[in-house]
């Protein structure tokens, strides 16, 4: 069996066109998402991962706002253009288009640039597989975003900077870009510079002789020579000393190292995955990070979005520490009551994944039916801010959540009636459901899930 293409944004305002185009791409083994203007087309963006689009423009100020649109929240999506008569295509290949074609162009022409722009852009899965992210549990559309944007910085040297509180992820992003780089057979070092002190940060990363210093007993590499040909990760770099940051530049700029205690320079070729939860550019303000070791580590920025800010990903993720955990404790838990994974879904997660990860850890530890009940997560909770004090965005999220649920519940899942009760039409109820990570049959009157399903 083939495995799917992936899936595309097809805009195209022509009903009869976009009815051919979907069919034509969809027998070519695409999942597809049609939309019909630029704003269903950017509502549908937001909420299912796409890897390319494929939009039928006829004006240049129309395709120019799109391209601004989508390239806003999803910098590295490709949008493949099949211009109207006596556009200039030049123009919307200078707002970012990926190619541009006219919406006369062959079947053939069209599959081949589809092809090639799915092939260099960064979210073609089916090209390299997802082995490289397989670790990376998601299905957000910002952390599909970010994944692209990893996926192309991944094949380059370039260093990479990676931002984020902690728990988010970094340092499963960092192993994961080491492994979809050409230096995935060679080493993936990691140190973390918070949890060490000076002297000995200096050793581990620089190496030293035998003798260098007092306890000195033998000769040490150093981190940088065991990671040469490979990759580097450097976590909490904000909190490396600046006498050490100083040297860890002289180290970038000469591609050498020279151990404690040595007169010999030994060549490295490293790349550099840094992370931080650190306010960098506070700090070289403050003139506790400096300015010069900033810009070399951060060629490229991954920001890695805290939990909150990505809700949809809580059940999928809830679901396969779930199973990991179930495995590890030999318990035969199969799911969440739907009132445990609203209060799942509600939480604040100031921890985030690894806070979500220890809290479901617990509570599968404690469960002795099929289904978590909700007392067990609420008590695994106890204590943690649910309705803190937060953001104007978060309280907003949170509200649309917890209206949502009542809704549901008041209906028992009928999502015909729950529409109608918000004054919304059935496609946008359903894509509000889909951003909050709510399912309807989970409210329906049986009150549990049906057979064997995980919320995944
Ligand atoms: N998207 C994800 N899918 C699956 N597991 C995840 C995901 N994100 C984080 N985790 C898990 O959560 C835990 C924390 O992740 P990680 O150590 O990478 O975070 P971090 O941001 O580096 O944290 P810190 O800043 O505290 O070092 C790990 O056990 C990791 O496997």
């Amino acid at each position: 069996m083939t495995a799917p293409r992936p899936r595309l944004l097809l805009l195209d305002a022509d009903p009869a066109r976009r009815a051919h185009l979907h069919d034509w791409l969809h027998h070519d083994g695409h999942a597809v998402t049609a939309a019909e203007n630029s704003a269903t087309a950017l509502d549908a963006l937001a909420t299912t991962p796409c890897a390319a689009v494929l939009a039928a423009i006829d004006d240049e100020g129309t395709g120019a706002r799109l391209l601004e649109a989508v390239h806003a929240h999803q910098a590295v999506l490709p949008v493949l253009v099949l211009a109207g008569d006596g556009l200039d295509t030049a123009a919307l290949l200078h707002h970012g288009a990926a190619a541009c074609l006219t919406q006369h162009c062959s079947r053939d022409t069209l599959r081949a640039e589809l092809t090639r722009v799915l092939a260099t852009g960064a979210a073609d899965d089916s090209a390299g597989g997802t082995d490289w992210r397989a670790e990376i549990v998601s299905r957000s559309t910002a952390m599909h975003a970010l994944l692209s944007e990893a996926r192309l910085v991944a094949g380059t040297d370039a260093s990479v900077l990676i931002r984020g509180a902690s728990g988010t992820g970094k340092e499963l992003l960092a192993r994961a870009l080491h492994r979809a780089s050409p230096r995935a057979a060679r080493a993936f070092v990691a140190i973390n510079c918070a949890a060490i002190p000076e002297h000995l940060l200096e050793s581990e990363l620089f190496g030293h002789r035998r003798g260098a210093f007092t306890g000195a007993h033998g000769d040490h590499p150093g981190l940088l020579r065991e990671a040469d040909g490979g990759t580097l990760f450097l976590d909490e770099i904000g909190d490396m000393p600046l006498a050490l940051q100083a040297k860890l530049l002289r180290v970038l700029q000469e591609r050498s190292v020279r151990a404690l205690g040595s007169s010999r320079n030994t060549a490295v070729d490293v790349r550099i995955i840094s992370a931080t939860h650190h306010d960098l550019q506070q700090a070289m303000a403050a003139g506790s990070f400096r300015a010069d070791l900033y810009y070399r580590l951060k060629v490229v920025a991954l920001d890695l979005p805290a939990l909150e800010r990505r809700r949809e990903d809580i059940p999928l993720l809830a679901a396969h520490f779930l199973a990991r955990a179930a495995r590890r404790f030999g318990r035969q838990v199969r799911g969440f009551a739907p009132r445990a994974m609203e209060e799942l879904l509600a939480a604040a997660w100031p921890g985030n994944v690894r806070q979500l990860q220890n809290v479901v850890e617990q509570v599968c530890a404690l469960c002795t039916g099929a289904l978590v009940p909700r007392h067990l997560v609420a008590r695994a909770l106890d204590g943690e801010p649910r309705s803190a004090l937060c953001s104007y965005e978060d309280a907003r999220r949170r509200f649309e959540h917890d209206y949502l649920s009542a809704l549901l519940r008041l209906t028992g899942g009928n999502v015909t009636d729950a529409a109608r009760l918000a004054a919304r039409n059935r496609t946008e109820f359903y894509r509000l459901l889909q951003r909050n990570g709510l399912r309807p049959e989970h409210f329906r009157p049986s009150g549990e899930h049906p057979a064997g399903a995980l919320w995944a």
